[in-house]
C-alpha cells in the first residue's frame, strides 16, 4: 500500500526530507509505503544534494497539489504566497498537508484549519516550532489531559545560537548571524529571526495548543535582540545572569473564571536575563528548550535541536508517517467493509461528508484568547544607565523608582570613566506600565546622561 508524497521545495529542509524518504533502512517500516512522487521548486537548474528520480522535479507547484496520485502533501518553501493559497488548493483537493511555515500558520491559522476540518484532511506542523524537538504532537496528545499554566522556552535557533557565540566568544553580530545563514538556521530573510517574528509566530502556535484558544499574531508583543550589546552580556553575566531570547506565554484567568468567557493570556517575546541557574540558561547554540507547566503534571521541559536540516526533516517525516499510518488504518477498514458488506451496503444511498479527524490530531479551535496589555503585566527588569560621578545620583535614581511603587533588588555602579559612570539596576517584580513612567522621569534627571539599555529578567 503505497502513499504519495507532493513535496513542495527542496531547500534546507526539503532535502533533509528526501534523504530520510530515500534511505528508509533501520526505520519505520511504514516509511517503505512512503514514495516521493513530485517535487516542486523555483529552479530546474540549481544544483541539488539529493539524487531524485526522473521527471520527479518540476516548477508548476499548482500541478502537485492537484495531483490526484498525490496524497500527502508537504510545503516546505516557506513565507505567505504562494505558500498558503497551495495548501489551500491541496486541501480543496483532499490531500492531508504537513507544513513546518510557523509564519503563515501563526497567520492564516484559522482559514487553513477550518478548509482542513471541512475537507476531512488533516494540516500537520511538527517541524514548524522547536525543529526536531516533538513539542507540538505532545501538546495535542501526550498532555491533553492537563491545566496549562504557562509554556516558556527558547524557540528560535537562529538567534539563540548568535547570543550563545557573542557570549562565548565575545564576537560580532553580524558575524554570529553569517555563521547562522552557512549553517541553514536563519529565515530566508533573516529579519524574522533576529527581530523576534519568528519567535513570535512559534509562541501564538504554542499558546493556542496549550489554552485551547486562537491566539492573534498582530497581539503578540515582540522584541528582538538588535539592541543586545556584549556590554549588557557581560554586566549580565557579572550579575549571575545570560542573556536569551525568550518566547513567554501564560493564562492569567484563573481557572475557576466562568468557561464562556475567552482566556486572558500574557503572551510575549523579548530579550531576557535569565538567572545561571534556571533550566533555560544552559540551553546553547542552536538548541532549543520549551518548558511546560500544567496542572496536575507540574514542570515538563521539552529540548533539542531547533533548527537546520536533519533535525527539522525528522519532524517533517514524524508528521508524513502519522498520516500514513491512518490511511493504513483507513484504507484497511474500508477492504474490510467493501470484502464483507457487499449487496446492502451498495444499495445504500453514498454520504459526500468528509471523514471524522481525530480530534486530538486536528486543531479545531473556534474562538480567540484576550491577549493582556503589555502595560498591564507584571516584570523584573534590568536598566543600564550612563549617569554623572557625582554623590546623590544613586539616591536619585532610587527616589525616581520609589515614586512609581518601583522596589529595587540591586543597584550597581559597574564602570567609570572619568566623570562618568555606568550603573545597571535590577528590580523587583513590577507593573510594566510604572516602571516605564519611572524611567520617564529618570531620563529627564540633570545627573542622568542617558538611559543605554533596558531589559526584562526572568
Ligand atoms: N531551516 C530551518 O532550520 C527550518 C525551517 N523551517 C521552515 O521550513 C520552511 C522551509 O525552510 P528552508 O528549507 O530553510 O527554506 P529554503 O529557503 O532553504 O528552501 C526553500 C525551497 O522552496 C523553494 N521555493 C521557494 N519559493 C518558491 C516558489 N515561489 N515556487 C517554487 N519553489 C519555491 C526553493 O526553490 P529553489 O531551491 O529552486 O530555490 C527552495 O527549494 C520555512 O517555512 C521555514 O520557516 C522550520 C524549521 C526549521
Ligand atoms: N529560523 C528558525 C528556523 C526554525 O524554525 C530558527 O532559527 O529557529
Ligand atoms: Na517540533
Amino acid at each position: 500500500m503505497a502513499f504519495k508524497v507532493g513535496l513542495l521545495g527542496l531547500g534546507t529542509v526539503g532535502t533533509g526530507t528526501v534523504k530520510i524518504l530515500l534511505d528508509p533502512a533501520q526505520r519505520n517500516p511504514l516509511l517503505k509505503d512512503v514514495v516521493l512522487h513530485r517535487v516542486g521548486v523555483r529552479s530546474l537548474h540549481k544544483p541539488r544534494e539529493v539524487d531524485l528520480p526522473p521527471d520527479c522535479l518540476t516548477t508548476d507547484l499548482a500541478a502537485i497539489v492537484s495531483d490526484p496520485e498525490v496524497d500527502i502533501v508537504v510545503e516546505l518553501i516557506g513565507g505567505i504566497e504562494p505558500a498558503r493559497s497551495l495548501i489551500l488548493e491541496a486541501i480543496d483537493h483532499r490531500k492531508h498537508v504537513v507544513t513546518a511555515n510557523k509564519a503563515l500558520i501563526a497567520l492564516h491559522g484559522e482559514e487553513i484549519f477550518e478548509a482542513a476540518a471541512e475537507a476531512g484532511v488533516y494540516v500537520l506542523l511538527e517541524a514548524a516550532v522547536g525543529g526536531g524537538i516533538p513539542v507540538i504532537e505532545p501538546l495535542k496528545q501526550s498532555l491533553c489531559a492537563n491545566r496549562i499554566q504557562s509554556i516558556s522556552g527558547i524557540v528560535n535557533g537562529t538567534t539563540n545560537y548568535i547570543l550563545t557565540r557573542m557570549q562565548k566568544e565575545g564576537g560580532s553580530f553580524l558575524d554570529m548571524l553569517e555563521a547562522a545563514q552557512h549553517l541553514g538556521y536563519a529565515e530566508a530573510d533573516p529579519t524574522a529571526d533576529v527581530d523576534g517574528w519568528d519567535a513570535a509566530d512559534k509562541i501564538a502556535i504554542l499558546a493556542s495548543l496549550a489554552f485551547g484558544e486562537r491566539v492573534r499574531r498582530s497581539e503578540v508583543y515582540s522584541e528582538g535582540i538588535r539592541q543586545v550589546t556584549t556590554t549588557d552580556i557581560l554586566y549580565a553575566d557579572r550579575l549571575g545572569f545570560v542573556i536569551k531570547l525568550l518566547a513567554l506565554a501564560h493564562r492569567v484567568t484563573p481557572p475557576t473564571a466562568e468557561p464562556d468567557q475567552p482566556h486572558v493570556i500574557d503572551i510575549r517575546v523579548h530579550p531576557t536575563l535569565v538567572a545561571k541557574g534556571h533550566p533555560l540558561a544552559s540551553v546553547n547554540g542552536v538548541y532549543n528548550a520549551i518548558l511546560v507547566e500544567g496542572d496536575p503534571i507540574g514542570q515538563v521541559m521539552f529540548y533539542g535541536p531547533g533548527a537546520g536540516a536533519g533535525p527539522t526533516a525528522s519532524a517533517v517525516m514524524s508528521d508524513v508517517l502519522n498520516i500514513a499510518a491512518l490511511l493504513t488504518v483507513e484504507r484497511g477498514n474500508s477492504a474490510m467493509v467493501s470484502a464483507t458488506v457487499s449487496a446492502a451496503v451498495s444499495a445504500a444511498p453514498r454520504s459526500d461528508a468528509p471523514p471524522v479527524l481525530d480530534p486530538l490530531l486536528a486543531c479545531t479551535y473556534h474562538r480567540y484568547c484576550t491577549i493582556a496589555s503589555m502595560e498591564e503585566t507584571h516584570n523584573r527588569f534590568y536598566a543600564r544607565l550612563q549617569a554623572n560621578d557625582q554623590p546623590g545620583v544613586i539616591g536619585q535614581l532610587g527616589t525616581c523608582f520609589g515614586q512609581h511603587g518601583v522596589s529595587l533588588e540591586s543597584v550597581v555602579q559597574l564602570e567609570n570613566t572619568g566623570d562618568r559612570a555606568t550603573i545597571v539596576v535590577v528590580t523587583h517584580e513590577v507593573r510594566e506600565g510604572d516602571f516605564w513612567q519611572a524611567i520617564g522621569d529618570i531620563t529627564a534627571l540633570d545627573c542622568i546622561d542617558e538611559v543605554a539599555n533596558v531589559l526584562r529578567v526572568l
